[in-house]
């Protein structure tokens, strides 16, 4: 009986193939619309003051603080200034100017009353000629009042290197004007799944599934930080897969590959890359057993099971690492738990069992070992790392869990 490969092993054997891939990154400029999930190249600097300019943080008056100490005082309403205002303005001592919210604060007030603590004594809210207003509280200088480069100063990192645009950071960019940004280019990689059973629409035939793998796969390596060049699906004919292969191998950094790797016939994947030098191999693990890597034209190929637990897990387990470095994005390092329940396991394979992360560190398995429980993984948000000589594992043990 040949020994199967350990996990660490066929982990560094697949690390070492993508390597070379998150080498002298480029580097390329994508507007913000584009940019939301990608890794700066490099720190982005401020080139302006936010806020831009001094402005009110409430809806109200501006005023002295010095004419508003003694309240209520009444105080002549002397213009109005809507957010949008751009010509300057001055407030005459002694008198009120009506402000909104964002608009900028005249030059000589120093406060902002909310309009809840005033009232109007003479004029209306739509007609302020003549206006005088109650000023029911006293502010002190500086309240309500916005200053400029209070947020961030001009020369001043708004994102660092390294970062992973979210929506917040998209929101900081467009605030000082930034219109576009550079990013690493990202890895391009192929999804390609394998078998005559798939299906991507319609109603199956009695014998066909839905294809689960190419969503799962392709969704997942944009996660890790790369794109998605190709996906497509072959049926087992070697012609129809070395075809999508070949095609894949010429516009891609990496391929990745689900089903027709195991032990029975019509194993296409295999198949095709068997004559191609391919290492096809049993690593001690379940799920994800069955596992094949091969170098063609000098583009890695990596191939995974087709059970879709199965795929997921090797992905989680072997690739989500190498990309995310290749991206520049830092690793997601694993945590510990406490099983809320016993499990069993097969000693020699280490198990990936789903589980969910409960309250206070504890984590539950969820559903069965059985890697074609595509709907129960759904709802698991971890995996249950079972060492590889555990035959069982009480309640209570501690344990190693990777986030999915
Ligand atoms: N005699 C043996 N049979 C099997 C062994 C073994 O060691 N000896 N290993 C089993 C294990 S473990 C696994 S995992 C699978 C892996 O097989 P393949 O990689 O060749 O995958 P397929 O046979 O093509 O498919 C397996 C299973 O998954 C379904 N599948 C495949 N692709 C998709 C997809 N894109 N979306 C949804 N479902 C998919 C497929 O219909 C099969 O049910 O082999 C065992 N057998
Ligand atoms: O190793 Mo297979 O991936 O258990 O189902």
């Amino acid at each position: 009986m040949t020994t199967a490969r350990s996990v660490e092993e066929h982990a560094g054997i697949v690390a070492r193939m993508l390597e070379p891939l998150g080498d002298e990154p480029s580097v390329e400029t994508v507007p913000l619309a584009e940019a939301l999930g990608r890794v700066t190249a490099g720190e982005v600097r401020s080139e302006v003051d936010l806020p831009l300019f001094r402005n009110s943080q409430m809806d109200g008056y501006a005023v002295r603080a010095a004419d508003i100490h003694a309240v209520p005082v009444a105080l002549e309403v002397s213009g109005d200034i809507p957010a949008g205002h751009t010509s300057p303005v001055t407030l005459i001592a002694g008198t009120a100017l009506r402000i909104m919210t964002g608009a900028p604060v005249p030059t000589g007030a120093d406060a902002i009353v909310p309009v809840e603590d005033t009232g109007l004594i003479l004029g209306r809210d739509d007609d302020l000629e003549g206006a005088v207003v109650e000023i029911r509280r006293s502010r002190t200088a500086g309240e309500y009042v916005r200053e400029r480069g209070s947020d961030v100063r001009r020369g001043d990192v708004l994102v660092p290197e390294g970062t992973r645009l979210a929506p917040r950071h998209l929101a900081a960019l467009a605030a000082a004007g930034v219109e576009a940004v550079a990013v690493r280019a990202r890895l391009r990689v192929a999804v390609l799944t394998t078998g005559s059973e798939l299906v991507t629409s319609g109603s199956p035939a009695h014998g066909q599934v839905f294809d689960a793998n190419g969503i799962a796969l392709a969704a997942l390596v944009e996660e890790a930080g790369a794109v998605v060049s190709v996906r497509a699906s072959s049926d087992d004919d070697p012609g129809a897969f070395a075809r999508i292969l070949d095609d894949a191998i010429r516009s891609s950094d990496l391929v990745i590959t689900s089903g027709g790797i195991s032990k029975g016939a019509y194993e296409v994947v295999r198949e095709v890359l068997l004559p191609r030098g391919a290492d096809v191999t049993s690593v001690a693990m379940q799920p994800g057993g069955p596992q094949a890597t091969a170098v063609i034209d000098g583009v890695p190929v990596v191939a995974f099971p087709g059970n879709p637990v199965s795929t997921q897990v090797s992905f989680a387990v072997f690739l989500r690492g190498p990309l995310r470095a290749a991206a520049g994005l830092p690793p997601l390092p694993p945590q510990r738990a406490t099983l809320t329940e016993a499990v069993r396991s097969v000693p020699g394979r280490r198990q990936f069992l789903r589980g969910r992360l409960g309250e206070s560190g504890g984590v539950a398995p969820v559903a069965g070992p059985s890697s074609h429980l595509v709907a129960a993984m759904a709802k698991a948000d971890v995996l249950i790392d079972v060492p590889v000589e555990a035959e069982a594992l009480d309640a209570g043990s501690a344990v190693t869990v990777w986030t999915l």
